[in-house]
């Protein structure tokens, strides 16, 4: 029991959260294992306990758009619990891990009962869209260089002990970031070759470092500044 307590959505509030675990079940999963299929019934929440998944969309020849990732702390599949609407994604795991799958009556009473709970998923669904409002705009004003460099600022988190650097651990494989924009794994390794000669980008064997985070910054302002 207690196993939910490090769920971002009741840390730190006081609930009893026994009554709820005790109707939930635990699988324990490996990677490339599909948890949730897109289109299936299925309207289980799951609480990420530990591991890490994401949560893509396929095309019938196999081109997969990643939307995003999860670490543990997070949940998935809140919309079909919502709305009992077929899964709106994939959600496959990256590594092995373990997940806390709660019936969506459970959920459901679970937030009826408790307001602060309710607050925080709507919190976290309006994180979501803003950051999907995001990407759509970049999708659809920006050229494939410009949302290059929007994903690489959105991946990276300052570098501890260089001020102004920003850094992604580990480095991301070229067809994962090209999965993520939209455009094919070469045009990446393209860009990424006139970043590294701009000395803007270095490559070392456990990150991406983004050496001036700001002149990244200030090409992606000018390019929405000056779409036509
Ligand atoms: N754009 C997105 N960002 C983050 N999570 C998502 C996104 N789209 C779908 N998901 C998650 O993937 C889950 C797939 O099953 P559900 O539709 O039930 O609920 C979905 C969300 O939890």
């Amino acid at each position: 029991m207690g196993r939910l307590t490090g769920i971002k959505l009741f840390k730190g509030l006081e609930i009893d959260l026994a009554p709820f675990e005790t109707r939930a079940n635990w699988r324990r999963f490996d990677p490339e294992e599909v948890l949730v299929d897109f289109d299936e019934p299925s309207t289980d929440v799951y609480f990420l306990l530990s591991g890490e998944v994401r949560v893509l969309m396929r095309t019938a020849s196999g081109k997969e758009v990643i939307l995003h990732e999860m670490k543990p702390g997070d949940l998935f599949g809140e919309l079909a619990a919502l709305d009992g609407v077929p899964r709106s994604a994939n959600v496959t795991a990256l590594t092995r891990g373990e997940a806390c799958v709660m019936p969506a009556s459970v959920f459901k009473e679970m937030l009826f009962s408790y307001q602060p709970v309710a607050e925080r998923l709507f919190c976290l669904m309006a994180s979501r869209i803003r950051e999907l409002n995001a990407r759509f705009m970049e999708q659809t004003v920006l050229d494939l260089r410009h949302r290059l460099y929007s994903e690489l600022l959105r991946l990276s988190t300052p570098r501890q002990d260089k001020s102004g650097e920003r850094v992604i651990t580990p480095p991301p494989f070229h067809h994962i970031v090209a999965a993520r924009i939209g455009c094919r794994r070469e045009q990446i390794t393209r860009e990424f070759t006139m970043l590294s000669q701009e000395g803007l980008i270095e490559r070392t064997r456990g990150a991406l470092i983004l050496r001036q985070p700001d002149v990244l910054k200030a090409r992606v302002a000018e390019a929405f500044r000056t779409d036509h």
